[in-house]
Order: structure tokens, then sequence, then C-alpha cells
């Protein structure tokens, strides 16, 4: 972009247009110079601090000097996607179109809507349209989820923008087909994974999840994710908010082999009641909407709420709406992690019903354990990956 700083430089460009300052002054045309973004320009918000009390001779604070030298950071809002948290939306900028999208610790693909699908599949969809000049030739994706949903489609290399961090050349996964229950979801416009990228199911050569993509430009390898109670939370890249928690972070090693942020909880008590000890192999999952624990630890949880049955109707447990559920709490890394009985109820079996599902459900089937959202929106959760043993810091809200 020219920026014309000195009156020589703007008779200068007068004389390249054609016209003399006199008849200009006559005449009074107007015109107007159109900026362009600089497209290579990383944003730094201390860098621009720090540039800018120079500039005026004044004091620059350590702490802004320290955080300029570092890379860029950045925060994208988290939207309860319903009235029952059951999945939570960000803002993505996707090659110049804002997409809401699923942040999804549990899997490794970023997928949209895209253009390639029938009108049918994409109404009240925001959608991707692809430009045939960006696609990764040869290359598919296709993902299956634990819920039986899925999609599938192909892949173009494009400008991914999330809370002002930019990946120049993402892989976007375009649909060209996703199963029902995603059309049948409006508000989601496909999904960012957060996983590790050997599970990235892009073909024939896997692809980098964002993260993997922008993490050794940050200020710090790591994102946090801090998700709300029937309230927007937010997903921060590059650094650590200590406004968003209270008390100190307790930081497990993470198991990669599985491609999840996977961890080892060493006990559990469900209300005041005692510590019992016990394994528990676990993942993240902020894709997941439930918290799914071993049978034992299930049927000691419900064993205290008055009502409540295993349901094969319903598909889990269920109670009535009115139950006061108890606190439940799991050990991780020594630390005592609870969440609010409150949190537990989930939401009612059907609109307007007086029994309600659980948000603590059996894990049988999985092969795991998965701490998703229930247990998630009461914590601020670190995932920090500095290239060798990924940890996970888990605090309170
Ligand atoms: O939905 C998934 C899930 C995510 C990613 C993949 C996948 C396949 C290929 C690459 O990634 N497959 C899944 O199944 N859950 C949650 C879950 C919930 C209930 C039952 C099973 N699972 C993965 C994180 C555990």
């Amino acid at each position: 972009m020219h920026h014309f700083t000195t009156v020589a430089a703007f008779v200068a460009f007068l004389g390249l247009v054609g016209a003399s300052p006199v008849e200009l002054t006559e005449r009074k045309p107007t015109f107007s110079i159109h900026q362009v973004e600089h497209k290579r320009f990383a944003k730094n918000g201390p860098a621009a601090m720090v540039k800018t009390l120079r500039k005026y001779g004044k004091e620059v604070p350590q702490h802004v000097i320290s955080a300029a030298a570092a890379g860029p950071t950045g925060s994208v809002s988290a939207r309860p996607a319903d009235a029952y948290d059951s999945e939570y939306l960000c803002p993505v900028s996707v090659g110049g179109s804002t997409l809401n999208l699923d942040f999804d610790t549990g899997s490794a693909d970023l997928w949209v809507y895209s253009s390639l699908q029938p009108t049918a599949q994409r109404s009240g969809h925001d959608i991707y349209t692809v430009d045939p000049t960006k696609k990764v030739s040869g290359s598919t994706w296709k993902i299956s989820y634990g819920d039986g949903s899925g999609a599938g489609g192909t892949v173009y290399a494009d400008k991914v923008v999330v809370g002002g961090v930019t990946a120049t050349s993402q892989a976007v996964e375009a649909a060209t087909s996703v199963s029902a229950q995603f059309q049948d979801d409006t508000d989601n416009d496909g999904l960012l994974g957060l996983a590790f990228s050997s599970i990235n199911t892009v073909s024939p050569n896997p692809a980098k999840t964002f993260f993997d993509n922008v993490r050794t430009s940050l200020a710090a390898p790591l994102f946090a994710v801090t998700l709300k109670y029937h309230a927007a939370g937010t997903y921060d890249f590059g650094y650590i908010d200590t406004a968003k928690y209270t008390g100190s972070i307790t930081y497990v090693n993470v198991k990669t082999t599985n491609g999840f942020w996977e961890f080892t909880s060493t006990g559990y008590a469900v209300g005041s009641g005692s510590t019992v000890s016990t394994s528990i192999d676990a993942i993240a999952d902020t894709g997941t909407t439930l918290l799914y624990l071993p049978t034992a630890v299930v049927k000691a949880y419900y064993a205290k709420v008055t009502g409540s049955s295993n349901s094969a109707s319903y598909g889990g447990y269920v109670f009535p709406c009115s139950a006061t559920l108890p606190d439940f709490t799991a050990i991780i890394g020594g630390s005592r992690q609870t969440v609010p009985g409150k949190y537990i109820n989930y939401a009612p079996v059907t609109d307007g019903s007086s029994t309600c599902f659980g948000g603590i459900q059996d894990n049988t089937g999985i092969g795991f354990s998965i701490f998703g959202d229930i247990f998630l929106k009461s914590k601020y959760v670190v995932h920090e990956n500095r290239g060798s043993t990924p940890r996970l810091g888990f605090a309170q809200q």
C-alpha cells in the first residue's frame, strides 16, 4: 500500500493522474485512495502498543515489551448452540467467509459446509465457497463420530483466522456430503478439530490441525478452553488468562497414542462422600456433550439420586427434573476437580417433560471415559504441546 507522506509526493501523484494543482482547486474534484490489507501482517497487539508509546516518548512497561517480543495470541467466543449447552459454536473466518464452527478437542479435522453440497443439504447454513485454484489435488476426507454422525468431501488450502490468529494455508475440508444429524443442526457450519493431527482423516496425506499450524508461532504453544454453563465462554490461543480461573492450575501428562488429549484420573467422589481410589483412563473432549464414566462410578453416582433409573427406552440414566443432584469430583493430578450437581442435569428427555436426562452416563462401548462439556464447563483447561510430553492443566473457573 502506498502511503503519501509528503506534499511533493502528493504533487507528483497529481502529475501522474494528469491534473495540475490549479486545475484541481478550480474543479474541486473528489477522488478516493482505497487501502488494501497488508497480507503478511501478523497481528500483535502488544507490539503495536510498544510502537505507539515509543512514538510519543512514553515509558513502556516491561510486561508489554515481553508480550510484544512474543508471537501472536488470540481469543474467540464459544457460544452455546441451544438452551442445554449441547454444543458450543465459535465464529471463524474461512477463506474470507465467517462460519460458526464446533471446536472439537476430540477430533482433528477442520471441515466445513460448502458449495459442493446439494443445496437442500446446506440450507440454513453459512458455507465455504470453494475456489478451484486452491484445491489440494487428489485429497479426500471422511470421518465418523461416536454418535453415528459423519461427513466427507474434498480438500482446499486456504486462509483461516481464529480470534485474530491466522493460519495462512490451512487444510479446509469442504463437505460434499454430511449425515442427517449434521443437516438437522442448522447452527453448526462444521467442526474445527483440536485433537492431535495423527488422527486427521485426509487421504492420502493427512493434514495438520489449525493449532498444529500456528502452534510454534504463538507466544506460547498452548490453547486454553473456558466453556460455561448456559453462557458464552472462550478459546484462547497462545496465552494463559489468570482472570479466567481461581486457585492454581494442576497439570497432568497426556498420552497421545490414540490421538486424543488422553489422561488418567486416579479416583472420584460423589457429593460429600469419601474419595474412591481407582484408575480412570479418560480424554478431554469439547465435542462431546456429556460426561461418560465407568459403569461402577456411574452406578455409585445415581445411587445418590432419588428416583433415578437406567432407562433402556431413553438410552441412559434419567431422573425427575426436580431431583437434587450431588456434585461429582474427579481426582486429577492429585487435585479435586468438582462439577456442581446442577450441571449434571443435562436436559428434559423431550421438551416439557418432567423426566430429565443425566449429564453423567456409562462409557460402555467407547473404550475409555470422556470428560465432555458437562465436566469442562466448570473448568479452565490448558492444552499445552511444547513438542514433547503434551500436558493438560485444570483449574476451577
Ligand atoms: O465422536 C468421537 C470421535 C471423534 C473423532 C473420531 C475420528 C475418527 C477418525 C478420526 O477421528 N471418531 C470419534 O468417534 N468421539 C466421542 C465419542 C462419543 C461417544 C462414543 C464414541 N466417541 C471420540 C473422542 C472419542
